[in-house]
């Protein structure tokens, strides 16, 4: 390969400091060091999650950045000692990442293995530096993916190979948004056939949290938010019932209390606000209502409800990309999506090239879009 042990100048959405536009420029992608994998991103799409990043809200941001973690590509090297993927093959990387070693990655009670965490945290690759340059200044990696450019490094730890029919352009959603709502339903939260469920927040993690709600067969689901034009479009993904919060003048836990005589049996925050928090855990039924977050809440916010509230039999849970631990179960998850069984095209809303990747955060602000996938 002719860029093999060399560094790669490509096209690369940088995000100079926090409430800015991102910027398209030349950057400068060393290559893979022992353990690491150079990888041509062809698509990503966007996350709240990045959003979230850019608009200063992540107590972990660290700038100048490339953000993106919901991608797929091609890998074209790989550093010594990496045996998992190999040049040529399509893989997804992975902001949690499994290196089947640590304790958490022995214990079948999580998916967060903390092999790159901290380094993760920081904005760097396992060894303390960046392989991203431009205009001579470093730029950090994000979530250990960082899919916003033509090319990029990650750990081993962080990608798997998938099937080679893969269509990358639909797959590089199960980098993200669409595992963590699918998984919350049939993995965290454990959603039985019969059960009323509540979601929080209609967009593309919400509405794989319904996929997984009506795959576990639940016979309610109820949409929760607060812009109406998500309910049409919200019938496909299984949800069966909607309430707008500003419709009603009371609390919103109450009135779902009374339209389910009692409350619900799981709910889920999709939205990423504390308030919500509350509510979705006090809609749900006295006894055994399990309440699962999903949406990140911005740095300093705190979570409040009356402790009586779980003295009477509710839970609150959380989970990260839905509990699934990550390198072996991506892999599956693409193949339930080529033999039909997990819908992600429905979530593709918008298709477009990098250079409008600033439009595709605006389509999200405005709730436009689910999910607009980005070609690199
Ligand atoms: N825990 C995890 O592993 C992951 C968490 N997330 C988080 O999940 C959340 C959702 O992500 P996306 O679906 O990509 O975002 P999105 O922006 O596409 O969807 C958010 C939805 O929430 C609705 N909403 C806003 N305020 C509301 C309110 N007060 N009440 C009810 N609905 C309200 C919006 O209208 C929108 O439909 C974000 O906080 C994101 O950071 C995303 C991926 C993984
Ligand atoms: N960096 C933030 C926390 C952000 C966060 O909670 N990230 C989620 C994934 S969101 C994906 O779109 C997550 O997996 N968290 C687990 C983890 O180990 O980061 C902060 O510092 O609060
Ligand atoms: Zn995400
Ligand atoms: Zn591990």
């Amino acid at each position: 390969m002719a860029t093999q042990g060399k560094p790669i100048t490509c096209k690369a959405a940088v995000c100079w400091a926090p409430k800015t536009p991102l910027v398209i420029e030349d950057v400068e992608v060393a290559p893979p060091n022992a353990h690491e994998v150079r990888i041509q991103i062809i698509h990503t799409a966007v996350c709240h999650t990045d959003a979230y990043t850019l608009e200063g809200h992540d107590a972990e941001g660290v700038f100048p950045v490339v953000l993106g973690h919901e991608g797929a590509g091609i890998v074209e090297s790989v550093g010594e000692g990496v045996t998992c993927v190999k040049p040529g093959d399509k893989v997804i990387p992975l902001y949690i990442p499994q290196c089947k070693e640590c304790k958490f990655c022995k214990s079948p009670k999580t998916n967060l293995c903390q092999k790159v965490r901290s380094t993760q945290g920081r904005g760097v690759l396992p060894d303390g530096t960046t392989r991203f340059t431009c205009k001579g200044k470093p730029i950090y990696s994000f979530m250990g993916c960082s899919t916003f450019s033509q090319y990029t490094v990650v750990a081993d730890i962080s990608v798997c190979k998938i099937n080679d029919d893969s269509p990358l352009d639909k797959v590089c959603l199960l980098g993200c948004g669409v595992p963590t709502g699918y998984g919350a339903a049939l993995n965290t939260a454990q959603v039985d056939k019969g059960s009323n469920c509540a979601i929080w927040g209609l967009g593309a993690v919400g509405l794989a949290v319904a996929l997984g709600c009506k795959t576990a067969g639940a016979s309610r689901i109820i949409g929760v938010d607060i812009n109406p034009s998500k309910f049409e479009v919200a019938k496909k993904f299984g949800v069966t019932e909607f309430v707008n919060p500003k419709d009603h003048e009371k609390p919103i836990q109450d009135v779902l209390v009374e339209m389910t005589d009692g409350g619900l049996d799981y709910t889920f925050e999709c939205v990423g606000n504390v308030h919500t928090m509350r509510s979705a855990l006090e809609a749900c039924h006295k006894g055994w209502g399990v309440s699962t977050i999903v949406g990140v809440a911005a740095a300093g916010q705190e979570i409040a409800t009356r402790p009586f509230q779980l003295v009477t039999g509710r839970v609150w849970k959380g989970t990260a990309f839905g509990g699934w631990k990550s390198v072996d179960s991506v892999p599956k998850l693409v193949e339930d999506y080529l033999n039909k069984k997990l819908m992600l095209d429905e979530f593709i809303t918008h298709n477009m090239p990098l250079d409008q990747i600033n439009q595709a955060f605006h389509l999200m602000h405005t709730g436009e879009s689910l999910r607009a996938v980005i070609q690199l």
